[in-house]
């Protein structure tokens, strides 16, 4: 940034263009990924598109194209550390590098905590916190040779407050918080920046039939003080900011894009 010879700077507002930015964004094939996928391009970037679903990802591809943006579709089980591998070095050898990584993917299989089984504790753990954990140490090794990089990880306010859709799911968002930290706090000294957001409900193909439910949106309007659901394009917004040179000097934070959820009190 410009100084001048008064130590003022010449401009006060850093870019939020994501301009020639090269981002990786896992569960790019729907909904928040492709969202943040899409609204990235918009923002300037070319995206590699991960996710198992090789058709959702091209849909995605096919919007960034229209923005005048590339895309690379590299269908990945991102619970497989040797796919992962493969499409992180896949994604270096066609664009030469790699400045940000969105971890999206996640799932969740909802029940009371008794009747959770041991192949459904995994398989939600595998998904939503070992995934993301395997990439970002892959993504992580290229940051640090480069002396740069970003991760953003999408967190939820499953992972600071109580909610009744599963005690699994929750652990894996309050880990993905606490990863966010001691990440953060061990790969700053390399100029990577790394935060969370946590969503809190948003009409996406994970949500769809929750939302269809008007009782249950009335439960969540209850404690949702800006009184309704929110929408995609709101949660791209502080994606991108945490992505752009605007969010430079944040790392370590979940920023909760939630109506107010979570400081709902009585
Ligand atoms: N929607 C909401 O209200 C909220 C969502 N979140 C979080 O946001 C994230 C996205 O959620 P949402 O968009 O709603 O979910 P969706 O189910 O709509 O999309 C999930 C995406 O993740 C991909 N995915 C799932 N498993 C894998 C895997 N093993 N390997 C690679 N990709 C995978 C899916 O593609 P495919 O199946 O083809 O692999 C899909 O593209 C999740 O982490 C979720 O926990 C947090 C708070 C609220
Ligand atoms: C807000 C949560 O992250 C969201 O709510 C649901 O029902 C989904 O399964 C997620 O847990």
């Amino acid at each position: 940034m410009a100084e001048n010879n008064k130590g003022e700077f010449t401009l006060y507002l850093p870019s939020f263009s994501l301009k020639n930015k090269v981002i990786v964004v896992t569960g790019a094939g729907r909904g928040i990924g492709r969202a943040i996928a899409i609204g990235m391009a918009e923002a300037g970037a070319d995206v590699a598109l991960l996710a198992r679903t090789k058709e959702d990802l091209e849909e995605t591809a096919c919007h960034i194209h229209n923005k005048g943006r590339k895309a690379y579709v590299l269908p990945t089980d991102i619970t497989s550390r040797m796919e992962i591998t493969e499409s992180v070095e896949e994604v270096i050898k066609t664009f030469g590098k790699i400045d940000i990584l969105v971890n999206n993917a996640g799932m969740n299989i909802r029940s009371q905590a008794l009747e959770v089984t041991d192949d459904e504790w995994q398989k939600i753990m595998d998904t939503n916190l070992k995934s993301a954990f395997m990439i970002s140490q892959e993504v992580g090794k290229h940051f640090k040779e480069q002396e740069s990089g970003k991760i953003i990880t999408i967190a939820s306010v499953a992972g600071h407050v109580a909610l009744r859709t599963g005690v699994v799911y929750a652990a894996t968002k309050a880990a993905l918080i606490q990863m966010t930290k001691v990440l953060a706090l061990e790969w700053g000294k390399y100029n990577i920046n790394v935060n969370s957001i946590g969503p809190w409900y948003f009409r996406t193909p994970l949500t769809e039939s929750l939302l269809k439910d008007e009782e249950y949106v009335n439960d969540i309007l209850a404690v949702t003080p800006l009184k309704r659901i929110g929408e995609l394009p709101e949660l791209v917004g502080p994606a991108v900011f945490l992505a752009s040179d605007a969010g430079n000097y944040v790392s370590g934070q979940t920023l909760f894009v939630d109506g107010g959820m979570k400081i709902q009190g009585f």
